[in-house]
C-alpha cells in the first residue's frame, strides 16, 4: 500500500473516479450523458492534477490510464489489429506550442503538421482483407471493441469494397462516424415526436444510432464517416506520411476530409485554428476542434505513444458551446406586435463567454418539439454571438418532479385573454394594443432605436420607466403619443424596475434575490440625472427627422425602413399619406397591396391617429422639405458610392428624396446617375460596364442644382 498520501486526496481521488467512471458509462454505453463534456474534462484536469502531487495514486484502473469505455455484453467483442488511441488536448497557445517544440526538438524542425477537424462523433475501426470490408467496430477501451459490423454496412458512404491499385492485403481504416447536425435536428423532432428520450448532441446521436442492436434501426439514419487514420496495413503501396496515407485511402474510394491541410511551423498551424474557430459552423458535422498531427511516419514512429495517446498529435478544443443547466421556469414575454412568446428562464451559466440565464423557445409548439420540462437539467446552446437555445433535456436525470409548460391563457402583462390572430396561426397574441404594458414599453422602445427617431438616451431601461412605473401610478407616457410631451418633475418622481430587454422579464438583484428597482432619471438627491438632459435634447433633435422615420415610429405592421422611404418619397406628407387611397397606395413603387391595406387600416383607428396628432402639436416633422417645391429628379433613380467630399451619405440622399429622386443600392440599367466618391468599389465598375452616366462630386452638385438634364452633359459615360 502506498504510504503518504493525505486520506483527504485518496478520498477525493476515489471520488473523482467514480464520477468519471460514471460519466464515461453513461457516455460511452448507454449515449446518454449526464454532464457536459466541458464538467467531464474539468473533472479529468482535477484528477490528473490531484495525481501528478501524488504519483502512487496512478493505478491502471484509474480513469486517467484508460481510453474510452467499459465493454457492454451487448455486442460481440472484436480484438483490434493495432491499437487505437485517444488524443492529449492544448487548451491554449502556450499548450500548442509547447507541443510543436516538444515535436521539433525530437525530429528536427523538418516536420510538417497536418491540421485536420476534430468531428465530434465517435471512432470505429473498419477492417479491409484483400479490399473487402469483413469488420466494423468501435473503439471500445483501444484495445477490444463492439461488433458492429452490421451497422457499419448500412453507412452509405463506406465502401464494402475498395477500388483501384495496390489494394493492401489487410487494412484498418481508422475514421470518425458522424450524424450531419441537420440530421440531428431531424433525429430528435421525430424522437420526441414517438415520446422518446432525444439526444443531448450530435455526437450522441451518432453514438446511440450506431450502436443498435437492430441494423435496420441505424440504416434509417443518415450516418456519414471521414476518415483520419489507419491501424495495420499490409501489403499494397506503403503510404509514407499521413497526407499521402488518406490520398491512398481516397482512391480506394473511402471519404477522405477536402479540409485538411499540411503546414509547415506553428504559425500556420495557429492560423488554421483560427479559421475554424471563426468558421466553425461551416462544416455540416459539428466540430471541437482541430487536431494537429505530424505528417511523416518516419517521425510519428520516432515519437511514439503514451498508454493513451500518440506524442505526434494533438487536439486543440474549441471552448465549449454547450453546457448544462438548471431549467427553472418557462414563462412568455409579450412583443411589439403582441405576440407571445416562451422563454426558458434557467440557473445562470456561463457559456462561450457570458453568462446565460434566459433563452427563447420560441413558440408552445416548439417548447413540445424540444420535450423539454420545467425543472429538467437542460442542455443549453451558445455558439460565439448566436442567441443561446435550449438543445433538450437529460432526460436520464428526471426524477419525476418536473412539470409539462402549459401555454398561458391571459397576458402576463395586462391579463387580457391570449388569441391568435387569424386561425390556424402558431403564434398567439394578445390583442390589447393600446394598453397592454408590455407592447407599448416594446413599442416605444422601438419608436426611440435606430431605425425610427434615434434617440439614444430612451433605451430598454427608459422605456420601462415611462411606460410601467411603480411610482406614480399615472405613467407620464400612456402611448407613443406623450412621447413629446414629458415634464422633467414628473419623470423625477419615477420608480421602476429594470427589465431584460429580449424577454421583458425582471431582473433579479443576485444580492438581495428580489427584483431591482431604479430611479432611472434623478439622482439619489432627486435631481434629475444628465440622461435626462440628453433625453430633452434628443427628444428635440428627432422632431426634425425626416418623415420616413416618423412613418417607422409609428409601428404600422409591415411599414419598416424601405416601405416608410418609399411613402415619404412618394407622398412628401403625412396628411397626403393618410389620405391617399388604397389604390394610390399599391401603386408606390416598393409598396404592395399588403402594406397599402396595412397604412389604410391603421390610420383608421382614433388611438392612432391622435398619436399622430400629438406628435404633430408637439413639432415633430410631418412633411419633407421640398414637399412643396418643384420636383426635377422625379422618376430619376440615383446610386451613391465611396465616400462623397460635399455631403455625408444620409444628407446626400435625403438631398436627392427632397428633389424627388430615389436612392437605390444597386446599380442596373434603369438607374439614372451612379455617383461616385472615393474608393467606390464594384458600383462603380458596374455602372461602367452598364453605360450608366458617372456623376463626381461637382458633377453632384449639377443634378441637385441644375437638373438631371445638365448633369448628363458633365457625366463622365463610358460607352462599349
Ligand atoms: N460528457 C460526458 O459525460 C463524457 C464522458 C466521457 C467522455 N466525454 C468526452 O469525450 C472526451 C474524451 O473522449 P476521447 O478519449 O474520445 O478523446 P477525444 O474526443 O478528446 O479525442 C480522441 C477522439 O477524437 C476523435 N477524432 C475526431 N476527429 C479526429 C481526427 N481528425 N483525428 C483523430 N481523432 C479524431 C476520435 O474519435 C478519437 O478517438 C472528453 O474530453 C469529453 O469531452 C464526455
Ligand atoms: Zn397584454
Amino acid at each position: 500500500m502506498a504510504t503518504g498520501i493525505p486520506d483527504e486526496a485518496r478520498q477525493r481521488h476515489g471520488e473523482l473516479s467514480q464520477e468519471l467512471d460514471d460519466a464515461n458509462y453513461r457516455y460511452y454505453v448507454l449515449d446518454q450523458p449526464t454532464i457536459s463534456d466541458a464538467d467531464y474534462d474539468r473533472l479529468m484536469r482535477q484528477i490528473l492534477e490531484l495525481e501528478s502531487e501524488h504519483p502512487e495514486l496512478i493505478t491502471p484502473d484509474s480513469p486517467t490510464q484508460k481510453v474510452g469505455s467499459p465493454i457492454t455484453t451487448e455486442f460481440d467483442t472484436v480484438e483490434h489489429l493495432e491499437r487505437m488511441q485517444s488524443l492529449d488536448n492544448a487548451f491554449s497557445t502556450d499548450e500548442l506550442s509547447a507541443w510543436v517544440a516538444r515535436a521539433e526538438k525530437e525530429v528536427g524542425t523538418l516536420a510538417s503538421f497536418l491540421c485536420e477537424l476534430k468531428i465530434d462523433g465517435l471512432a470505429v475501426n473498419l477492417t479491409y482483407e484483400q479490399g473487402r470490408l469483413v469488420r466494423g467496430a468501435t473503439r471500445g477501451d483501444g484495445r477490444t471493441g463492439e461488433d458492429i459490423t452490421n451497422n457499419i454496412r448500412t453507412i452509405e458512404a463506406i465502401p464494402t469494397q475498395l477500388k483501384g491499385e495496390d489494394i493492401p492485403d489487410v487494412l484498418e481504416v481508422r475514421g470518425e462516424v458522424y450524424l450531419p447536425v441537420e440530421a440531428f435536428e431531424k433525429l430528435n423532432e421525430s424522437l420526441v415526436d414517438a415520446g422518446k428520450a432525444p439526444f443531448a448532441n450530435p455526437r450522441n446521436g451518432a453514438a446511440g444510432s450506431l450502436r443498435q442492436k437492430d441494423p435496420r434501426v441505424t440504416a434509417k439514419r443518415p450516418l456519414n464517416m471521414i476518415v483520419h487514420g489507419f491501424g495495420t496495413w499490409t501489403g499494397g503501396t506503403q503510404p509514407e506520411s499521413q497526407s499521402h496515407a488518406y490520398e491512398v485511402m481516397r482512391s480506394f474510394g473511402l471519404p477522405v476530409s477536402d479540409r485538411y491541410t499540411v503546414v509547415d511551423g506553428l504559425e500556420e498551424v495557429r492560423h488554421y485554428i483560427e479559421h475554424y474557430g471563426e468558421n466553425r459552423h461551416e462544416p455540416a458535422y459539428e466540430i471541437d476542434g482541430v487536431v494537429v498531427k505530424v505528417d511523416q511516419l518516419t517521425l510519428q514512429r520516432r515519437l511514439g505513444s503514451t498508454s493513451r495517446w500518440p506524442r505526434w498529435a494533438i487536439a486543440w478544443k474549441y471552448p465549449p458551446q454547450e453546457v448544462n443547466t438548471r431549467l427553472l421556469d418557462i414563462r412568455v414575454g409579450v412583443g411589439r406586435t403582441g405576440r407571445v412568446t416562451p422563454y426558458g428562464v434557467m440557473e445562470p451559466i456561463k457559456v462561450a463567454g457570458s453568462t446565460v440565464a434566459y433563452a427563447t423557445l420560441h413558440n408552445a409548439d416548439e417548447v413540445r418539439r424540444k420535450g423539454v420540462k420545467i425543472g429538467d437539467m437542460v442542455v443549453l446552446r451558445k455558439a460565439g454571438d448566436v442567441i443561446p437555445e435550449i438543445v433538450g433535456p437529460v432526460a436520464d436525470l428526471r426524477d419525476g418532479s418536473e412539470r409539462e409548460f402549459a401555454m398561458p391563457t391571459h397576458c402576463p402583462e395586462c391579463d387580457t385573454e391570449l388569441r391568435a390572430q387569424k386561425e390556424g396561426d402558431v403564434d398567439i397574441r394578445c390583442p390589447n394594443a393600446r394598453n397592454c404594458p408590455a407592447q407599448l414599453r416594446e413599442r416605444l422602445y422601438f419608436v426611440a432605436g435606430r431605425g425610427a427617431f434615434d434617440i439614444e438616451a430612451l433605451g430598454y431601461v427608459a422605456a420601462t420607466a415611462l411606460t410601467q412605473p411603480l411610482e406614480p401610478d399615472d405613467p407620464p407616457v400612456k402611448n407613443e403619443g406623450d412621447l413629446f410631451h414629458l415634464d422633467i418633475d414628473e419623470l423625477k418622481k419615477i420608480k421602476s424596475v429594470v427589465r431584460e430587454q429580449r424577454t421583458g422579464l425582471p431582473k433579479i438583484d443576485p444580492k438581495t434575490g428580489e427584483e431591482k428597482v431604479v430611479t432611472f432619471f434623478a439622482t439619489k438627491a432627486g435631481e434629475p440625472k444628465k440622461t435626462v438632459d440628453k433625453l430633452f435634447e434628443e427628444l428635440e433633435k428627432a422632431k426634425r427627422q425626416p418623415l420616413w422615420r416618423v412613418l417607422v415610429g409609428l409601428s404600422i405592421r409591415h411599414v419598416g425602413p424601405t416601405a416608410a422611404q418609399a411613402l415619404a418619397r412618394e407622398f412628401r406628407s403625412m396628411d397626403r399619406i393618410i389620405e391617399a387611397s388604397e389604390e394610390e397606395l399599391t401603386a408606390v413603387e416598393d409598396v404592395g397591396p399588403t402594406i397599402a391595406a396595412a397604412v389604410k387600416d391603421w390610420f383608421e383607428v382614433d388611438w392612432h391617429r391622435e398619436i399622430v396628432e400629438k406628435w404633430r402639436a408637439a413639432g415633430v416633422r410631418m412633411e419633407d422639405e421640398g414637399s412643396e417645391g418643384p420636383r426635377p429628379l422625379e422618376g430619376v433613380s440615383v446610386v451613391i458610392t465611396g465616400s462623397l467630399e460635399s455631403h455625408s451619405r444620409d444628407s446626400a440622399t435625403a438631398a436627392v428624396q427632397a428633389l424627388g429622386g430615389k436612392v437605390s443600392s444597386a446599380v442596373s440599367k434603369k438607374t439614372g446617375f451612379v455617383v461616385f466618391g472615393d474608393s467606390p468599389g464594384s458600383k462603380y465598375d458596374k455602372a461602367v460596364k452598364l453605360g450608366v452616366p458617372l456623376l463626381d462630386d461637382a458633377g453632384f452638385a449639377v443634378l441637385l442644382e441644375k437638373g438631371p438634364d445638365a448633369a448628363t452633359e458633365v457625366a463622365i459615360t463610358s460607352e462599349e
